[in-house]
């Protein structure tokens, strides 16, 4: 391990730092995620794969503490995750978010900063600079003034990016973070997450480009409701698991 991972692998002598295991989720009578395991540690990038609605975004939202769990476990750095923690940082997708609501990129990515601040702290130099940061990362300096429902479709998810990077979380929940960037900005943001990987952070996100998933990713966890597959990339990326998932009829079709 090289000496400039983040602190959040150093101190675990623990092999897995997530560990994920037989997780159920149902929305009262659809089942959308079937005992899926997985286990994995900070330093990889992990790509969520499967078809619509395979339980990809219901995955992330279980790990960030966003949805219940019907049966199963999930622990993070051995203790269950049951509810929303500030170690875990979540982007969610795009449909979800109420892009008229007035704020600033800078109001919306000094959001990511609550969890540390508190809702009525002033903030510190460290978050003002965390948040500059964010910002920075994302080429937004230039548009931080700006309302979020005034940018461009790309513009306003590398602003919701910068909220979650600004987070500081050790482990990023990205719902389809590349959706909708243009070439310079998936560029971009590929090249922060594998900055992010490095620096120790677990990067976990769902995504559908298949062929660019060796160059972004690690692991691949495969999904059809149920786990297909989970691993190194290069090992569970055959064409005969890709044509399988992808066949598979969509869960209450
Ligand atoms: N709030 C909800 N209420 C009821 N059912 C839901 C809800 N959210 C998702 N589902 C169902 O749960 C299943 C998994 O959905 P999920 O959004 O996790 O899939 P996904 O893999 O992220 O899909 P996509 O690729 O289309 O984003 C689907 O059958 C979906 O219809």
């Amino acid at each position: 391990m090289s000496d400039t991972h983040h602190d959040c692998c150093a101190h675990h002598g623990q092999h897995h730092e997530l560990v994920i295991d037989r997780l159920t989720v149902s929305y009262r009578r659809v089942l959308a995620l079937e005992k899926v395991s997985l286990a994995t540690s900070c330093g990889n990038r992990v790509a969520l794969i499967g078809p619509n609605g395979a339980g990809k975004s219901t995955l992330l939202k279980a790990i960030a503490g966003l949805v219940p769990r019907e049966s199963g476990t999930i622990r993070w750095r051995g203790t269950a995750v049951k509810k929303w923690s500030r170690e875990f940082a979540y982007l969610p997708q795009r449909e979800e978010v109420d892009w008229s609501f007035p704020i600033t990129v800078r109001g919306l990515v000094e959001m990511g900063r609550y969890p540390q601040t508190g809702w009525w702290r002033k903030f510190s130099s460290e978050d003002t600079a965390a948040v500059d940061r964010a910002l920075e990362s994302l080429a937004l300096t230039g548009l931080q003034h700006r309302q979020i429902r005034e940018l461009s479709g790309g513009q306003q998810q590398r602003a919701f990016l910068a909220r979650a990077l600004a987070q500081e979380a050790h482990v990023l929940l990205l719902d389809e973070p590349f959706t909708g960037l243009d070439r310079n900005a998936s560029q971009l943001l590929g090249d922060l997450l594998n900055k992010l990987a490095h620096e120790g952070r677990l990067v976990i996100a769902s995504h559908h480009d298949l062929n660019t998933v060796p160059r972004l990713f690690d692991e691949a966890l495969v999904l059809a409701t149920r786990p297909l597959a989970f691993g190194p990339v290069g090992e569970v990326l055959t064409p005969e698991l890709i044509e399988h998932t992808f066949h598979q009829p969509a869960p209450g079709a």
